[in-house]
């Protein structure tokens, strides 16, 4: 469903700013240098959790100075909903990922379930070795961890830097966190 102007920028004006873009930035810094340390010589390939990654990627990429390739998978469990249910795979790049040494870049650790079945997955596809990144991670409990982590915020609902809200606000120059009159 799309939002008129009017709800979009009500939304807007609603939102708090949790993490500012100049934060993001020296957040992606570090990432960066985590990476580099742990996998500059391994020649890993890069796997971009669609949709909400493509800004990770976009971000991160140019700052990890060494030998990688990219690939992307697809595996949604909210479709533009602020609850998530069940992980539904659309693109799963089994073959690339037998011997390799994988990155998985998503821009949320929430519950978890998302990263730790993305994980699982490489591993039965015959992963050399897995490595997690996310951008932002929700201070609650999750069924797994991510390796290196940009920022950790509260656990609300966020958009902005690939999150969005009704599929919306993946652009938006920061984390913001949504009005509860907006949830
Ligand atoms: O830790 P979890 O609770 O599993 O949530 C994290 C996942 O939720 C979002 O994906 P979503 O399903 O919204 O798809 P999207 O990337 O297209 O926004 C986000 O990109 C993560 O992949
Ligand atoms: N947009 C968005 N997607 C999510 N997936 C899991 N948690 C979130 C969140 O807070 N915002």
């Amino acid at each position: 469903m799309k939002l008129t102007a009017t709800q979009y920028d009500a939304v807007a004006a609603r939102a708090e700013c949790l993490v500012t873009a100049a934060e993001m930035d020296a957040a992606l810094d570090s990432m960066a240098a985590a990476l580099t340390a742990q996998l500059a010589d391994k020649d890993p390939l890069v796997l971009c959790v669609m949709t909400g990654a493509v800004i990770a990627a976009g971000l991160l990429l140019p700052r990890l100075n060494f030998q990688l390739r990219v690939d992307y998978l697809h595996a949604s469990r909210y479709q533009g909903a602020t609850r998530g249910g069940e992980l539904a795979w659309r693109h799963r790049p089994s073959a690339a990922i037998r011997g390799e040494h994988i990155l998985i870049l998503d821009d949320i650790l929430d519950e978890g379930i998302t990263l730790a079945q993305v994980i699982r997955a490489c591993h039965e596809d015959g992963a050399a070795s897995v490595l997690s990144a996310v951008l932002v991670e929700k201070q609650r409990p999750h069924q797994c961890q991510a390796d290196v982590v940009g920022v950790v915020v509260a656990d609300r609902y966020l958009y902005g830097y690939g999150l969005d809200y009704k599929n919306y606000f993946r652009n938006a120059p920061g984390i913001f966190a949504v009005a509860d009159a907006d949830i």
